[in-house]
């Protein structure tokens, strides 16, 4: 076991944000923590890191207790990194200057050739003399990877890390995270609003709702066996159909056009690129749903859907 937490309890003011969080990661996991914003995310995180204290609970690294910054002259762990929207980064620096500044536990010859590689990875090439005070919140977030990276920590503990990046950059620096965690068996916990991001980036995911891990499942779990729509919707679009007082679930996808069935009128259609999305609203009990279709749905329907909770 390389990190575990125990009954992490935390309450800013009158608010619980977190109401004994306990969890275990091996060396090498990876855990994706999901939930709403404002659920307590970031300040499991910063607990984890020992950049915070908790009111209650305990934190293990290695088997040996991590302590937050009250305990502590610096606060934080060398071997724990976090990367969140903090950035932390040395503003009057260069960019260069900056993650040269984390890689000088590499021997002198091969310093120059780790630097080049992240300001390429991270696409900082044309910044690399611009000091770090003068980025944009995208660039300072790609610099703030950077500079965890370089340290080659033993966890990295990622909050929202992607949220300013482009989509071709996002995908780069992914790609590269992925490749550093086989390389260094580095283990990683990723906290998101995003269900679907979530489902890309591990198998082990901790649904968190109100201060409070709900559940810990596979992506494949969470989207075909939902306990409930307000998880379900996490990890994708989700329908709901409400019958004697309760809701059953199913997915857009999940449904076969019958002779005999929940009668839908189709509301409008969308072309998504490979399949078209249809807004419908049931007859009966007037109630919207999406359905899923590799072509144009007819105006009016019968479906039978294939529920995922009942
Ligand atoms: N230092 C603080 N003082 C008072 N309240 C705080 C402090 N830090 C966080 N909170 C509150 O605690 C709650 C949880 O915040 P936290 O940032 O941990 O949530 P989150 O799930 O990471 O949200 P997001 O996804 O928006 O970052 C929020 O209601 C926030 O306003």
């Amino acid at each position: 076991m390389i990190l575990s937490a125990r009954n992490i309890t935390k309450k800013y003011a009158d608010k619980w944000v977190l109401d004994g969080v306990t969890l275990e990661l091996h060396e090498g996991g990876t855990l994706v923590v999901v939930g709403r914003s404002g659920g307590g995310k970031s300040t499991l995180l910063k607990i984890l890191a020992g950049l915070e204290d908790a009111d209650d609970g305990e934190v293990f690294f290695h088997g040996k207790r991590v302590v937050g910054p009250s305990l502590r002259l610096v606060a934080g762990h060398p071997e724990i990194k976090l990367v969140n929207q903090d950035f932390a980064l040395d503003k009057y620096h260069t960019v260069e200057e900056n993650i040269r500044l984390k890689v000088l536990h590499y021997q002198t010859g091969d310093r120059d050739e780790i630097v080049e590689e992240l300001i390429t990875v991270m696409g900082l090439e044309s910044l690399r003399k611009k000091q770090a005070y003068l980025l944009s919140g995208g660039e300072q977030q790609r610099l703030a990877l950077a500079r965890a990276l370089a340290n080659e920590p033993d966890i990295l503990l990622l909050d929202e890390p992607f949220v300013h990046l482009d989509p071709l950059t996002r995908r780069r620096v992914e790609l590269y995270i992925h490749e550093m965690r086989s390389r260094w068996n580095t283990t990683i916990i990723l906290v998101t609003h995003d269900g679907k991001e979530a489902m890309a980036w591990g198998d082990h995911i901790a649904y968190m709702e109100d201060g409070v891990i709900k559940r810990v499942d596979s992506a494949v779990n969470f989207y075909i066996h939902p306990t409930n729509s307000k998880e379900a919707q996490f990890f994708g679009e989700i329908n709901v159909i409400h019958s004697n007082g309760r809701e059953r679930l199913f997915r857009p996808d999940a449904y076969s056009i019958v002779a005999d069935g929940v009668e839908v009128k189709v509301l409008k259609t969308a072309f998504q690129g490979g399949y078209f999305s249809h807004l419908v609203r049931t007859t009966a009990s007037e109630e919207e749903l999406v359905l899923y279709a590799s072509s144009p749905l007819p105006q009016k329907l019968m479906i039978e859907p294939d529920y995922a909770k009942e």
